[in-house]
Formats: C-alpha cells, structure tokens, sequence
C-alpha cells in the first residue's frame, strides 16, 4: 500500500515527531532501482501494442505514461462514457455572480508525498504549473478540521500538544488517557493477520478515540466504516510498530521514519528535475486549479491526442477480454460487428468487479470480484451571501458515534469550499451516504438531496438561508472499501492474473494501492514502467512482498 499519508487520519493520530499515518506502499524487491533501461518486452513476450481500459486520471495517466516512455508502442484507450475523467469531474454554472464552479468529485490534492510528488512531476510535465491554486499551511482551510460531536463543532488537535490543551473538547473525552495508555498495552495475538480499524484503535487506545475521532478521519477519505475497514491496508506504519516495537507511540516518539523503499527510488528519480516546483509549492498543504481539478483530465487528454500512437475510443461499450497465448489478448469491443481487435497488453483501471466481469468465467478471479465500494450523495450548495459559515476552515466531519437524532440525514461531513477556492458568496459541499448506505438499492431524489443537506446545515451550522444554486450528483459505487483482508486478497488477486494471463493483463487504479488521486497517477506510472522493464507482471506484486528502510 502506498504513503497517502490520510489527511485525517495523519491529523488525529499524529503526534509532533510521528511518521504521518498513512497506507504505505509495498515495496517489491524488485522496484527497488530506478529502471534506466526500459525495454519493450516482457518474460512472456513483446509489447507490441497496449490497451488501457478506462479513461478516469489513471488510465489517461497509464496512457500518458506510456506516449512518453514508450511513443513506439500503439496505445487505444477505452472509455465507455462521452467524457474523459472519471470522478474528476468539474461542473461550471452560469449565475449573476458569475462562474460558480462545483466540484462533483475530488477538489484538492496532497503535495508532500512521495506520491503527491509523481502528480507535481506530471503537473510540470503538461505545464500546469500557473493554474495552481496553493492554499497554504498557515490558513484557515488547512489549519482548521472540525468534527461535529454533539452538540458543536469540535476543531481538531493538529499535535500532541493541542491534545493535552483540549480535555474538555467532548470530542477529545477519553482520547488522552488512550495515549497515555498505548506504549503499556499488549501485542496482538501472533497469528492475527488483520483486523478492523475500529478493532485495532480500541485495542490499542480505546473506543472513544476510534468512534469518535478516527471514525470521522475515515469518512472523510474513504465514506467508510470505521468496523469494515482493514487496519492492515489503511495504517500499515501503526501495524508494522506494534509488530515490530510493540507500541505506536513508542515507535512516534523514538522518531524512526520508516519508508517503503520504492518510494525512496521514486523520490531520488524525480528529486532534481522538480526542484523548483517544489520548492514554489513549500508551504503549500493541499492545490487545485483554477478551472477545476478536472484541468488535469483535460490537459492529459490534451497532450494524448497529440500523440501519433494513441488512440482514445470514448463511448465505447467493452465485451468480454480473452487471452489466447498465440494471439495475445483479443479484446471483443461491443461497437458494431466488429471483430476483436487482439493487443499483446491490457492495462485495466477499472472498478476491479468490473474487470471481472470482462473476463472469461475460468479466468475469473474472486479476490477481484471481493472489492466493495460505497455510494455517496455530493450535494453542492452556492449561496450569494458571503461569510455565512460561523467558522473558517477546511470542512467538518461527523463520526458514526453521532447519535441519528443528531445525524438522521447520515451526512459523513461538510467541505467549506469558498475557504478553499476563491468564490463571491457561500459555497459547501455536503456529503451523505457512504457506509450507511450499502445494500440500498434506492436512493434520494434532487429535490430530496437538497432538503437533507440544508437539514444537515441548518443543524450544525444554522445555515437557513435559501441556497442561491444547488447541485446533486449520486456517485454510486465511487470509493473502493479496504476491507478487513484486502492485502491477503490483492496476493490472491496477483496469483490469478499471473496465472490466467501470463503477464499480459495489468491493473492499476483505486480499487488496490490507495484511493487518492496520487495514488491513482502514482499506480498508472509504476504498472507502465514496470511492464515497459519487463518487473511487473500484474501491478499488484507490492502485494507479495514489502520491504521498509528507516
Ligand atoms: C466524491 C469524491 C471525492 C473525492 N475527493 C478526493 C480528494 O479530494 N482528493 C483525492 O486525492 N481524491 C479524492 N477522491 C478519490 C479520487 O477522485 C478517485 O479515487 C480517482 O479519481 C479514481 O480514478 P480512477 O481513474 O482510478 O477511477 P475512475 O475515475 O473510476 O475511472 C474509471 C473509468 O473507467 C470507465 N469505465 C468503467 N467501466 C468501463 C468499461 N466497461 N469500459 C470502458 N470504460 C469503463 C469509467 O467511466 C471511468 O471513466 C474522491 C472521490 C470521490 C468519488
Ligand atoms: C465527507 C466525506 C469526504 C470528503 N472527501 C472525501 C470524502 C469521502 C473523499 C476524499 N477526500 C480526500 C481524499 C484523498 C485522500 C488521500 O489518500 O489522498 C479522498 C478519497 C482528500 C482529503 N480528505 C480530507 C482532507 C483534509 C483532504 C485533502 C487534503 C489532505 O489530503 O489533507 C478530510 C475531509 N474530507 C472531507 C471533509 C469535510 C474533510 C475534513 C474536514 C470531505
């Protein structure tokens, strides 16, 4: 798993020397150097041509990645929809105050990762640099995270020392005689392989600092629930120091930063040439873009179709992908009579179930078909009247300890989006959903979407303004669940395709290696230059093995 390094859970859990709290990477032996040499061949055969299935930031990033490294190799890039993007999806609305810009999907993005790093990397590359928008440690949207814990907004402890400041906080009942506690409590059973992030934070700590504090931190980046979720997957560097110091913060405070070293590689390849991007972005604690997250999308779909070997397919529904050794891999593309047109390579970005439903039934793999995801409900509120919210900051979060009389709409928080991106008036976005919401099979109209996100604000803000614009998109299946077990799953997962397509078929994207838009371009880098070295043969070795430096 990759260092995303989870804002929230970075946060909540992070004290003045601790090593960000992240889902690291794994770290095969063999990514361990930089490949300088990239051939155009594989152990099973060479690349002569590739396909990338999807068209979100990952496989335009794969397809990308490829025109660069590889501009000899054909690449077709299949999207079924009419657009290109995936979840970046920026939506404009003309009104009297102008352009008032709406963020379906993601709307900031992380610098200070090795991953966060390939992004900016990619972002110099397309000379994006002056579409920026840096928002800064010192403001108010980076400093200020509230949790809604009844009956107030709660401003999150962004150390150790903001912690023991803040007892009285009802949020923070509990949580310092948790840590206090930490460095004395037991090992886990030696043949535990896993367990809930609720599971092992109670164990560790106590049940107040996990359903309240870290509950919310998982809202907020996965829409999760906090009891599903694999502690394994979301906080490898906490279950590697209770494996190997016996205690999380033993390990903070000893202040031994320890790092997958395929991120040291990844670092020391792209050090130098982005020095100065880096050092314009110091300071910076999440971006944007001026016109929208989407300006990435668009400025890689841009630089493909200037590129003479690839092809973008858009609107096109896929059939099945066989693999017949001597053919490679025939894919039947549902567009007319055609016949399947054969690649030597697939690299698929797709939702994982949803690749495995494109398989042959004997080529299928369950671990694939195992991948959950949630739906979640965005509804973005505009209002003309400036200033309307009665704190400046990030957004707030509501943890699932909150009582239903307190959060009957299960909204998993609130993003202060004019205190992140400049706007005229009052712009948020309510989230709902998520966890709460799985095995439903309906769900809220507009009209109903819109009546329970100002419900949601006029209980914990007092916001009873009527909004000026209002915009409801029902992302369904959206972010991928790393479920208790979802490592063991991803080897099974490596196992199956090794097997069933011999080194031909890759995946990367949010279903494996993280969630976050770094973790997407970071994944669509690596597959491609591990197939172009002949060192990947699936993009999930870091399943198999994991190597850590300090
Ligand atoms: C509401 C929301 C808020 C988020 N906020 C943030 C944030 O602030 N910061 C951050 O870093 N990340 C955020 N994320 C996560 C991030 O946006 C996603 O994880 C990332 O965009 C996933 O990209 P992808 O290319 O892997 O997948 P997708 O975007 O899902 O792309 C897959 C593509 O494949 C296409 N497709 C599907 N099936 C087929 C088929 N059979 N044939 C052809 N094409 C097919 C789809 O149409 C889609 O275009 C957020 C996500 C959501 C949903
Ligand atoms: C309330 C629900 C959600 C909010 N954002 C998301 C959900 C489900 C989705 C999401 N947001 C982020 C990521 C990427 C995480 C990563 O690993 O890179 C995803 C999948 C980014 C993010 N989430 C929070 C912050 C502060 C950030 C960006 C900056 C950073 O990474 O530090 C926490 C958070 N998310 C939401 C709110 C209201 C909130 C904090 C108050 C909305």
């Amino acid at each position: 798993m990759r260092p995303t390094a989870n804002p929230q859970i970075r946060r909540l859990l992070t004290l003045p020397s601790f090593s960000p709290v992240s889902s690291l990477r794994f770290s095969p032996s063999h990514r361990q150097t930089p490949h300088r040499h990239l051939h155009r061949t594989t152990p099973t055969g060479a690349i002569e041509s590739v396909a990338v299935l999807g068209g979100g930031i990952t496989g335009l990033s794969a397809a990308w990645y490829l025109s660069k490294l590889a501009p000899s190799i054909p690449v077709t890039l299949f999207e079924k929809l009419d657009r290109l993007g995936g979840w970046l999806n920026t939506k404009r609305v003309e009104s009297e105050d102008g352009t008032i810009q709406f963020e379906q999907g993601p709307r900031t993005i992380r610098p200070w990762t090795v991953s966060g790093l390939v992004t900016i990397d990619m972002i110099r590359q397309l000379d994006l640099e002056k579409e920026l928008i840096l928002i800064s440690k010192n403001t108010p949207a980076a400093k200020n995270r509230f949790i809604y814990f009844p009956d107030r907004l709660n401003q999150l402890p962004s150390s150790l020392l903001s912690v023991l400041l803040s007892p009285n906080l009802p949020v923070m009942k509990g949580v310092l005689t948790g840590i206090l506690a930490e460095p004395f409590r037991k090992r886990r059973p030696a043949g535990l392989t896993d367990e809930s992030v609720g599971s092992f934070i109670s164990r560790r700590f106590n049940k107040a600092l996990a359903n309240n504090l870290v509950s919310a931190a998982l809202h907020g980046i996965y829409a999760g629930d906090i009891d599903q979720l694999s502690a394994k997957s979301l906080l490898p560097r906490f279950w590697l120091a209770e494996e190997h110091q016996g205690s999380l913060m033993r390990s903070a405070l000893s202040n031994k930063m320890i790092e997958p070293v395929d991120d040291q590689a990844t670092r020391a390849e792209l050090r130098d040439d982005n020095a100065g991007i880096c050092a314009r972005m110091e300071g910076t604690n999440v971006y944007s873009f001026k016109d929208g997250i989407e300006t990435l999308s668009l400025a890689l779909a841009r630089d493909l179709k200037k590129s003479p070997n690839v092809t973008i397919k858009t609107g096109v529904k896929l059939g099945n992908i066989n693999y017949v050794k001597t053919q490679g891999l025939p894919i039947n593309i549902i567009e007319g009579s055609n016949k399947p047109i054969s690649y030597s390579h697939v690299i698929s970005t797709l939702f994982a179930p949803s690749l495995n439903s494109l398989l042959p039934e004997p080529l299928r793999s369950p671990s694939l078909a195992s991948v959950q995801a949630v739906t979640v409900l965005v509804v973005n509120l505009y209002y003309r009247t400036p200033n309307l919210l009665p704190v400046q900051g990030f957004g707030y979060l509501i943890p699932k300890s909150v009582p239903s009389s307190e959060n009957p709409e299960k909204a998993l928080g609130v993003i202060f989006d004019s205190d992140t991106t400049p706007s005229p008036g009052t712009k948020v976005t309510v989230m709902i959903g998520g966890h709460y919401w799985q095995g439903h099979t309906s769900y809220p109209d507009k009209h109903e979407a819109v009546k329970m996100a100002r419900a949601v604000l006029q209980r914990h803000l007092r916001i009873t303004e009527t909004p000026t614009l209002t915009n409801v998109t029902l992302q369904k299946d959206c972010i991928p669940q790393y479920t208790v077990g979802h490592d063991e799953r991803m080897e099974m997962a490596h196992e199956d395709l090794l097997t069933g397509f011999n080194g031909r078929l890759s995946v990367a994207g949010n279903s494996y290696l993280g969630v976050g838009l770094n973790d997407c371009v970071r994944s669509a880098r690596d597959v491609v230059k591990g197939l172009l070295s002949g060192r990947s043969l699936t993009g999930l070795e870091g399943f198999k093995g994991k190597q850590w430096v300090s």
